[in-house]
């Protein structure tokens, strides 16, 4: 048992403890591989951290990334009015009573543009940062406007129904929430605040891997969502396959998502930035990342196979040939995600509806083998037309569903998907069809992407499929 004035003579780099939930850690050697950076932890150094962890963390995490020994013992218990934790505002939203009514906000862009008033700028610098010079990032969204939609005339389209099924579960709309880290960050709901949103739609969230709450509260807050847990190999397997095994008994989780793109963190400048300002006297912030970057086909999917029977979606996919190898080949394979991690991760890849429409090009069958997602960039809907015309089974968004998150909690990405699924009606009306399945290629012409698009000369002739 330790008291408060024990924990708070070790508040240095070089002997570091805390106090999380009552109980006293010392973190010295997780320090340096805290994913977050030293820096956030340091401040925290010598007190009672939990208030600062819950506002990120869920308590699941501390015996994912700590070693028993860490764990030095109990705190002893003291009076309330003596409860010396620190309050930590960094996630202080401006009131919410100053959000005007949801109903007048009527845009997408129109939500990013209150949530970029009210996130803290560590919430800005971590949601709205992309890579480099950002050029993947802004060309993700901009892409869309280069089709051009073509309506048909004379069709009933009385009624609209924009219902579909994602993996054979039926949703209620084709947009679905991708998975992202730290939701506590905008919003004190945190993911549990988007999944009752998406409850309301009988939407699809993609639990993220580094959520800032536990997967059973984020199912919890969301009876009639449809859920999918979201994949980042450890560098230590045994715990992901811990993970995986708790995963496994949670019902409401319907597949897995193995995130691909990111292997190693993409250099975002502002947020790097912004935690090299947290740092003390200028030493330089180190990138640290806690996955496993040596991921290969047949290694990692046979491996996963063995520690989960619940389908598998690849996301981050970015070429053709990689969309031709992971279909046929691997039986637990059943999706996959087109995605540049919203621009996070290489700038200057190719935007993921060029690679939808470069595996239309030059391996059209993937689609009868796979469903294929895409996310990027969808800010309307007329997007999302465009998107499941050219083969998309559903579109997600990432920072959209944030900025939502931000700015009213549950009610702002109630609201976000509401704008999305209006106006997903809306262009589905004016074109001239009625239920999802009935979008196609002739909807929309791509001519102007055509130079855009990689060319394969000989793959394309002879349509042999990518090899192993
Ligand atoms: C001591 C146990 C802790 C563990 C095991 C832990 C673990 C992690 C992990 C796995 C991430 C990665 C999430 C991502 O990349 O998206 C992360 C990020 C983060 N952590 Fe912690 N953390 C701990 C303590 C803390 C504390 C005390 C704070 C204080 C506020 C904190 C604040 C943050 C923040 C703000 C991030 C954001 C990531 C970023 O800016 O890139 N963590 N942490
Ligand atoms: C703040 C933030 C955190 C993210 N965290 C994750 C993550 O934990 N796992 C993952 O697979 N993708 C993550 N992504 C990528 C999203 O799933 C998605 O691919 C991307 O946000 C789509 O682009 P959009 O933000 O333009 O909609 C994150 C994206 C953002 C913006």
């Amino acid at each position: 048992m330790y008291r408060l004035s024990d924990v708070q003579t070790h508040r240095s780099e070089k002997d570091c403890w805390i106090v999380i939930h009552g109980n006293v850690y010392n973190v010295t050697k997780f320090l340096p591989s805290h994913p977050g950076g030293k820096a956030i932890i340091l401040r925290h150094a010598g007190t009672d951290a939990t208030t600062a962890f819950e506002a990120v963390h869920p308590a699941e995490l501390l015996d994912e990334y700590l070693h028993p020994e860490q764990l030095l013992g109990k705190l002893e218990p003291r009076p309330a009015s003596e409860n010396t934790a620190k309050k930590d505002n960094q996630n202080a939203n401006i009131p919410e009573d100053d959000t005007p009514p949801l109903h007048t906000i009527l845009s997408l862009a129109e939500m990013e543009t209150l949530a970029l008033q009210r996130l803290t700028p560590k919430a800005i610098s971590y949601y709205t940062s992309g890579a480099d010079d950002e050029i993947t990032k802004a060309a993700n969204g901009t892409i869309y406007r280069s089709i051009l939609l073509r309506p048909r005339v004379f069709i009933d389209c009385s009624t609209c129904d924009i219902s579909t099924t994602i993996m054979g579960n039926r949703v209620g709309l084709p947009v679905f929430v991708a998975p992202a880290a730290l939701a506590k960050l905008a919003h004190s709901s945190g993911e549990a605040g988007i999944a009752a949103a998406c409850s309301e739609f009988n939407a699809l969230q993609i639990i993220s891997k580094n959520a800032s709450m536990s997967v059973r509260d984020i199912v919890a807050a969301g009876p009639n969502a449809v859920f999918a847990w979201q994949l980042y190999v450890l560098k230590d397997l045994t715990t992901t396959e811990r993970a995986l095994a708790a995963i496994s008994k949670i019902p409401q989780i319907k597949f897995i998502v193995l995130t691909l793109d990111a292997p190693f963190p993409g250099k975002r400048e502002a947020d790097e930035r912004f935690k090299a300002a947290e740092v003390a006297a200028g030493t330089a912030a180190q990138q640290v990342w806690g996955t496993e970057a040596g991921l290969t086909w047949h290694k990692t999917l046979t491996w996963l196979r063995q520690h989960t029977d619940l389908p598998v979606v690849l996301k981050g996919i970015q070429t053709y040939e990689d969309a031709a190898l992971a279909a046929g080949h691997f039986p637990n394979v059943r999706g996959i995600v087109l995605s540049n991690h919203g621009g996070r991760a290489l700038d200057t890849a190719t935007t993921p509806l060029q690679v939808l429409l470069e595996m239309r090009r030059s391996v059209p069958w993937v689609f009868e083998t796979l469903e294929v997602f895409v996310d990027g960039g969808v800010r309307r809907g007329t997007d999302v037309v465009k998107a499941l015309a050219l083969g998309a089974r559903g579109v997600g968004i990432g920072r959209a569903a944030l900025y939502g998150l931000n700015v009213a909690g549950e009610r702002g990405v109630k609201r976000t998907l509401e704008i999305l699924a209006d106006e997903t009606a809306t262009a589905m009306r004016l074109l001239g069809v009625n239920k999802v399945d009935d979008l196609r290629l002739h909807h929309v012409n791509t001519a102007a992407l055509n130079p855009l698009l990689y060319d394969d000369a000989t793959l394309a002739k002879d349509g042999s499929r990518a090899k192993l």
